[in-house]
């Protein structure tokens, strides 16, 4: 038996541990810590949304599975998300028994509210160890815990841990190593255990927190301080609007240096090609179809990465659920929850983790009026083509003497989005019947700083993704559309480049005929069909369309020129117009369609969505040409 195989099956005999808690309380940087994973984590509530499975071998060499799971505050589950957590430890999942283990996470630093499930849970009768968790900050605010006596109390092992610091978790290993082999237990039902009411449970939370701690609870912290002027009703919206302005500026101007370099390197390449072989498919394919489309989308990492840098330290500082606060207000005027705005805020990514993250919303209205919106968030596939039609059309100038220009259309195109998505929901919520909203249940976290190794973490998963997605799905979609563009190839005595007359040609020129009143040339309506795929396709596209549209020995790399001296600019706006509506992504449709279980819900968001890019793009390119644009 090789080693693999015998990890495997160590692994397959191993005891099942769950990490269960309340949301935020550290349960998947515990997971990572233990697994070598790298699962998100992020400074809010509702971060992790379905179960995700690991294993480890603890120092006296015993293998563990291990499970991360959605927080919780109770089990008697009132959203998506925790209802998988119920129903993995109540072990009610089709094909699955409970778990041997349970490791009940709580936030140390809040144990009023973190005991309460932990109480909850035990009386499932399943073996446990209980994780104080952020027993570093715990201790730098002043709150004591004696753990035995904790453990006396509760009748289980007490474990104190840090799942951000390297080794923090080695208390927790030391436990299972302690615990010896794991008799199989069954969990008993979620029936016999609703017994106790929430006020007996909570009373009992108090005996014990009065007998094992110190029983300090939050004087005023940094935190709130900083929520003083964060959360004030006026400095706070301005803090905000500066903030979200300042990313948008940076993400053109810090981005210009790394962007040029790429360009140059993939601009060199293919002269280099174009140099050493001779005229033929095969340089045609490396040169106008590999270089052009595919350097051509890789040339946006930089703006990606910066974006995400801001994304990302937002995310772990704490100031997210803030900002949804903020925009409560806002949010509830179109009937939406303040929780919709992490879903909505996760689709600036990518509209798919957006549209799962609604599960943490109760109300299934909210949750469907969430799913329908959250495409029209930009995600970062649009950047790509937002970045370079801005870069093409619009000038690089200072406005009003601090405002770049470019950053500036960049800003408007992403506030469009949110603001056709506020309208389109209201209209939803009219149409469903309105129904009075609930007041924000909203936890605040802690501020602290941005994890440093977190941050690089995210950012290298980031690139990773990107990178992924254009050396498979852009490579495959833009070599196809290259040889589409290429055959069958001009006929005796044409007048235009052969790939006027090719299969991509053809179709194009069909298009044509749909989107002519919009504003879009044939060599876009070729773009438009594979970027049906994935949006940055069309930049690649775009790349190849017009690289063999050259004549004679350009290399034509650089798309943003070429495109500026063709098109008009009433067609740049119209298309960018058309990206921040078409629903230019199958795979969101499809996680549409599985997160609503209908296919109705996918098409009528294809439906409503094309129906306004069209509408808005003929609206914008008529303007437009009127203007003299
Ligand atoms: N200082 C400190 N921070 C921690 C500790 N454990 C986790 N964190 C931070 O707490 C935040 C929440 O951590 P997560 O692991 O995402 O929490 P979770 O329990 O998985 O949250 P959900 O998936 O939303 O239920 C992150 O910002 C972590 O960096 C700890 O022991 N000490
Ligand atoms: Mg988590």
């Amino acid at each position: 038996m090789g080693v693999t195989e015998k990890v495997a099956q160590a692994v397959s005999r191993a005891p099942m541990i769950a990490l269960l808690g309340n949301p935020n309380c550290g349960k998947t940087a515990l997971f990572n810590r233990l697994t070598g994973a790298r699962q998100k984590v992020a400074n809010y509530a509702g971060v992790t949304i379905d179960r995700k499975e690991g294993h480890f071998t603890s120092p006296a060499g015993h293998a563990f599975k291990v499970l991360d799971l959605p927080g919780a505050y109770s089990l008697k589950a009132h959203t998506p998300d925790e209802e998988i957590t119920r129903d993995v430890v109540a072990g009610l999942r089709a094909g699955e028994t409970a778990p041997d283990l349970v490791v009940c996470v709580v936030d140390a630093t809040n144990l009023r509210l973190n005991l309460r499930l932990a109480l909850e849970v035990q009386r499932l009768g399943l073996p446990m160890i209980l994780c104080l968790n952020m027993v570093d900050v715990a201790r730098k605010r002043g709150i004591e815990i004696d753990a035995d006596r904790l453990a006396r109390e509760l009748g289980m092992t007490v474990v104190e841990t840090v799942a951000v610091q390297s080794g923090g978790e080695k208390s927790l290993l030391r436990a299972l190593d302690e615990l010896g082999p794991l008799a199989p237990v069954k969990a008993r039902p979620l029936a016999a255990i609703d017994t106790v009411s929430v006020e007996d449970t909570q009373r009992e939370v108090r005996r014990i927190l009065s007998v094992a701690t110190n029983n300090i609870q939050g004087s005023e912290t940094g935190t709130d301080k900083i929520d003083n002027v964060v959360l004030h009703p006026v400095v706070g919206p301005v803090i905000l609007a500066v903030l979200m302005f300042l990313i948008f500026q940076a993400v053109f101007s810090w981005a210009e240096a790394p962007m040029e370099l790429i360009e140059g390197t993939f601009g060199a390449i293919g002269e280099a090609v174009q140099g050493v072989m001779a005229e033929g498919v095969l340089r045609s394919l490396l040169v106008d179809g590999v270089i052009a489309g595919v350097g051509g989308v890789i040339v946006f990492l930089p703006q990606i990465l910066i974006l995400f840098f801001f994304i990302l330290v937002l995310e772990d500082c704490g100031y997210l659920p803030r900002a949804a606060f903020l925009l409560d207000r806002l949010m509830g005027g179109v009937g939406l929850s303040g929780r919709a705005f992490i879903p909505l805020l996760s689709s600036f990514a990518c509209a798919i983790p957006g549209v799962m993250a609604a599960r943490t919303i109760q109300n299934p209205r909210d949750r469907l009026v969430t799913i329908m919106i959250a495409p029209l968030m930009t995600c970062s596939a649009r950047l790509p083509v937002y970045a370079l039609l801005i870069a093409a059309f619009i000038p690089d100038r200072e406005v009003g003497g601090i405002f770049n220009l470019q950053g500036l259309v960049l800003f408007v195109l992403y506030f469009a989005g949110i603001i056709s998505a506020m309208i389109v929901a209201w209209v939803m919520k009219r149409t469903m019947g309105a129904k009075r909203r609930h007041a924000l249940m909203l936890e605040l976290p802690n501020y602290h700083v941005p994890n440093l190794r977190n941050l690089a973490i995210g950012l290298w998963e980031r690139a990773k993704i990107f990178l992924l997605r254009v050396g498979t799905l852009i490579l495959t979609l833009t070599i196809l559309l290259w040889a589409l563009s290429s055959f069958p190839g001009a006929p005796e005595g044409a007048i235009h480049p052969p790939i006027y007359y090719s299969v991509a040609g053809i179709i194009g020129r069909a298009l044509e005929f749909v989107f002519a009143p919009i504003g879009f040339n044939w060599q876009i309506c070729i773009a438009l069909v594979p970027g049906m795929a994935a949006r940055e396709v069309a930049v690649g596209a775009l790349g190849t369309v017009y690289a063999l549209s050259q004549t004679g020995d350009e290399v034509a790399t650089a798309l943003a020129p070429l495109l500026a001296s063709t098109w008009s600019m009433a067609t740049a706006l119209s298309l960018l117009t058309w990206y921040v509506y078409a629903p230019q992504c199958l795979a969101t449709l499809s996680v549409v369609k599985r997160e609503t279980g209908h296919t109705r819900y996918a098409l009528m968001m294809a439906g409503y969505m094309f129906g306004l890019a069209y509408a808005a793009s003929f609206i914008v390119y008529q303007t437009a040409r009127l203007l003299g644009a």
